[in-house]
């Protein structure tokens, strides 16, 4: 139907525009989980409020979790404002929690419903069904949980919660996922023995994203041993005892400013990404480095990351294995280049949203472009490209790619750009302002 098609506005200038990127969803959705799991009250202040973190929030408050909005807190915390205050209880059920198609709610939450007393039952959309989840399963099952699966290894659940988990030594494949790495550390503070998660298999994705666990778990007060620190590759260790109720700010959504600092790029304007963290473990933080190797230059100025384009854009060869989701918007980025690129090391984008890599291949090509598929990424070759309707798959990061397309290519129609409500509430209105907000 065409009022679900969204015609993305073109860019007649260069874009030149100041723009506040909403929270962060990974990080909204660990400290969701880690203030429910901790012994005092606390809070999450900024909070990305979106299609996951409220799925998050909801399936906290389902296990008996207070997640209560303020708008007027007075901690005096720089970021104060809006705020959810978490207020801890005893975790119990029955219960029943959506997961969406959330990655973080459907892997995070499982291990919390384990501690919890009573019946925990999981579902989502259709998509969650087909996404990885076995490794958390089979991985609770060894530590000590009772789970009905169906002999699925995936979604629709049961967890049958006893009140406590014993934990312990654990492993598990997860290359398909870092999410099941990081799904037993957020809770491995509330296990008897802790938790040590070793991984076996092909390398695990998202590295940043385990990083930011775990940095996130110190910050609460619980002991953690990880690779990087010069513990063993591929095991991590959290040491049992209770977590801190704490004031944690939530930076902007590093991914989520793909599309905005690639609108800067491929238009040769300017854009600054307000309150860009000096220092992070978000995988967003690697597009100043990726977008500078395409062609443009950045900057951390005391309002946050300038970023500037001269509209001509490179291609590149670039190992996304680490940054997966920045993926669609660097492909879209990719087909306007001046030269053909390839982008590796994303096999498990196959397991995302949707099938990220056939997705972006067919609708790069629908527009003229010339895109294959390889064993583990995308080949792109700069086509001159053409309107069309851009199809999403209830992917938010494939729309947000298809209106980095449509600033420059007119006539590209975005299929249920709502979608981006997932991680991105009010997309189109903050892209409008990106256009309308001249220097
Ligand atoms: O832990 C997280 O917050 C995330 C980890 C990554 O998942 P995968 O390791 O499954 O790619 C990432 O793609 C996802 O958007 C968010
Ligand atoms: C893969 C993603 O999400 P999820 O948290 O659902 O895995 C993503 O946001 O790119």
């Amino acid at each position: 139907m065409t009022e679900l098609h969204w015609p993305a506005p073109t860019a007649t200038d260069p874009v030149d525009a100041v723009v506040t990127v909403p929270g962060s969803k990974s990080a909204t959705n660990r400290a969701l989980v880690l203030a429910a799991l901790a012994a005092q009250p606390g809070y999450v202040r900024r909070p990305l409020r979106s299609r996951d973190s409220l799925l998050m929030a909801d399936g906290l408050r389902a296990l008996g979790v207070g997640v209560e909005d303020t708008l007027n807190s007075s901690s005096g915390v720089s970021g104060g404002g809006d705020a959810w205050r978490v207020l801890p209880g005893p975790l119990g059920g029955p219960a029943r929690i959506d997961v969406g198609n959330a990655g973080t709610v459907m892997r995070f939450l499982p291990p919390v419903a384990a501690l919890a007393d009573g019946d925990i039952a999981f579902d989502g959309d259709p998509r969650s069904h087909e996404r990885p989840l076995g490794g958390v399963i089979d991985a609770l099952r060894a530590l000590g949980a009772r789970i009905e699966d169906g002999g699925r290894g995936a979604l629709p659940l049961t967890v049958h919660g006893t009140g406590g988990l014993v934990g312990g030594t654990v492993t598990v494949d997860a290359s398909s996922s870092s999410q099941f790495v990081s799904a037993l550390l957020l809770s491995g503070p509330r296990f008897q023995h802790g938790v040590e998660v070793r991984h076996v298999g092909q390398p695990v994705p998202s590295l940043p994203h385990i990083r930011m666990t775990v940095e996130m778990l110190r910050a609460a007060g619980a002991q953690v041993d990880a690779p990087e620190d010069g513990g063993e590759p591929d095991v991590w260790r959290v040491t049992p005892g209770a977590l801190l109720g704490r004031d944690v700010v939530v930076e902007p959504d590093l991914s989520n400013a793909a599309p905005f600092l690639a609108a800067a790029l491929i238009t040769g304007g300017t854009v600054t990404v307000r309150d860009w963290p000096e220092r992070t473990s978000q995988p967003g933080d690697q597009l100043r480095d990726l977008f500078t190797r395409m062609g443009g230059s950045c900057e951390l100025t005391e309002e946050g990351l300038r970023f500037t384009g001269t509209g001509r854009v490179h291609g590149i060869d670039a190992d996304l294995h680490a940054v997966g989701e920045l993926t669609p918007v660097v492909a879209a980025v990719a087909a306007l280049a001046d030269s053909p690129s390839t982008l590796s090391g994303i096999a498990h984008l196959r397991m995302h949203e949707t099938d990220r890599l056939a997705a972006l291949a067919r609708e790069l090509n629908a527009l003229g472009g010339d895109v294959t598929e390889t064993e583990d990424g995308l080949r792109i070759r700069p086509r001159p490209l053409h309107g069309g309707v851009f199809h999403t798959y209830e992917d938010h990061r494939l729309a947000t790619a298809a209106a980095v397309l449509g600033l420059v290519v007119p006539g590209v129609e975005v299929e249920n750009v709502a979608t981006t409500a997932k991680t991105l509430p009010d997309f189109p209105d903050l892209w409008a302002g990106l256009l309308g907000a001249k220097g």
